[in-house]
């Protein structure tokens, strides 16, 4: 790999390597944009195969920070870190202390959280070395109930664009997953007058939901094929992929799992299908405005208003998508970078106060 040509074409800003033989850590940060803030990202801790292999996936993740940040509407740029090592190790303390020292040693450039492999109780170590973290015990909470309002107003906007109004009174919804963000939607989706079918791995959350909502439950294989208005994947990624799409028997794809679109040419598919698919980063992003809530001193109820936005945030990408001719997956790709352009550019007018000294 020819790393500064890697850098270049994705458009990475910094990429930090670091090591702390005595605490057995080996990390890398990767800042993607800083335009629009400090870039904000999780640590993820991953074993992988190699030097190479970590390093891309640290530089495509802090880049989908950057879009996912962006289309949020918050003042935060896109990084990501990841720790090479076995995740089950239980000698925690001083690589997460070593991580914070490195994170710390950023100046605020990069913030970390939680991601694959990591806890709150490991963000508690960083935070020994580091205020530069999010997502710590106690602090803003469960993230889901914010997801799964944002969820609901992505698929409210996906309703109006298809069926001219928002109501979901009478639409049948297939709910993927039952687990924090599955049940906070169901509840919401069954109060505003839909019928849910559900289905998830763990029959106890199932029976939560059913209980709550008088959802019909389903076996996990038989999900896509039901005949619905509207698909939730809430549980896994990778989930909309050539076995699944074929059986899908809906007008709407909106739900709150990452990474939905096995490849991006599943996504062009559903497009003609004719399938409206409202991505997973817009339609999700409730979970960063949380994590955003507890650095800006945000209460739970302007979270869930900010979450509220994400309906004309949705409304925004169809409309690209329509304008530009291009699938929505990609119209919201174009949505966060002109919105990253027109900050840059705003800056540039700035009035700079004259430096008297010189
Ligand atoms: N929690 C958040 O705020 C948040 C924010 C952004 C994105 N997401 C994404 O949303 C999804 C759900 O998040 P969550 O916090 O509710 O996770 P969770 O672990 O609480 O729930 C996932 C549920 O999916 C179920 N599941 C796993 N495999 C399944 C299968 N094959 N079929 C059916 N069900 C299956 C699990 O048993 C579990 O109940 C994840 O993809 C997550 O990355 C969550």
């Amino acid at each position: 790999m020819n790393l500064f040509d890697r850098l270049a074409e994705m458009g990475h800003e910094q990429v930090v390597v670091c090591h702390d033989k005595a605490a057995g850590y080996r990390g890398i940060i990767a800042v993607h944009d800083t335009t629009l803030g400090p870039a904000l990202g999780g640590t993820r801790f991953w074993n992988y195969a190699s030097d190479e292999e970590a390093i891309i996936d640290a530089l495509r993740l802090a880049r989908g920070m950057t879009y996912k940040n962006a289309v949020a509407g918050l003042n935060l740029g896109g990084g990501k870190s990841v720790i090479i090592g076995d995740n089950r190790t239980v000698q925690r303390e001083m690589i997460f202390r070593a991580h914070g020292r490195f994170v710390d040693s950023l100046g605020g450039r990069y913030v970390t959280a939680e991601d694959v492999g990591t806890s709150t109780g490991d963000m508690d170590f960083v935070h020994m070395e580091t205020d530069y973290v999010a997502g710590l015990a106690g602090a803003s909470g469960d993230p889901s109930p914010v997801t799964a309002h944002g969820v609901f107003r992505a698929i409210q906007a996906s309703a109006r664009q298809v069926w001219g109004r928002d109501s979901l009174e009478g639409r049948t919804i297939a709910i993927q997953g039952c687990g924090n963000v599955g049940h906070y939607l169901a509840q919401e989706l069954s109060e505003a007058g839909a019928s849910l079918v559900v289905t998830d791995i763990d029959p106890e959350r199932v029976k939560a939901v059913v209980n709550a909502t008088g959802a019909r439950a389903v076996p996990t294989e038989e999900i896509y094929a039901q005949a619905a208005d509207i698909f939730a994947p809430c549980a896994l990624g990778a989930v909309i992929n050539d076995r699944t799409i074929p059986q899908l028997r809906v007008q709407i794809v909106a739900g709150a799992a990452n990474n939905q679109l096995l490849e991006d040419r599943h996504g062009d598919e559903l497009e003609s299908r004719g399938i409206l698919y409202a991505p997973d980063y817009v339609a999700n992003a409730g979970g960063v405005i949380n994590v955003y809530s507890e650095l800006a001193g945000w209460s739970r109820e302007r979270s869930l208003r900010k979450a509220d936005e994400i309906y004309h945030t949705v409304l925004n990408v169809f409309e690209i998508a329509q304008q530009d001719r291009i699938p929505t997956y990609k119209a919201a790709d174009r949505l966060a970078e002109r919105r990253i352009a027109a900050v840059r550019s705003m800056v540039k007018t700035w009035p700079q106060w004259p430096n008297k000294a010189s």
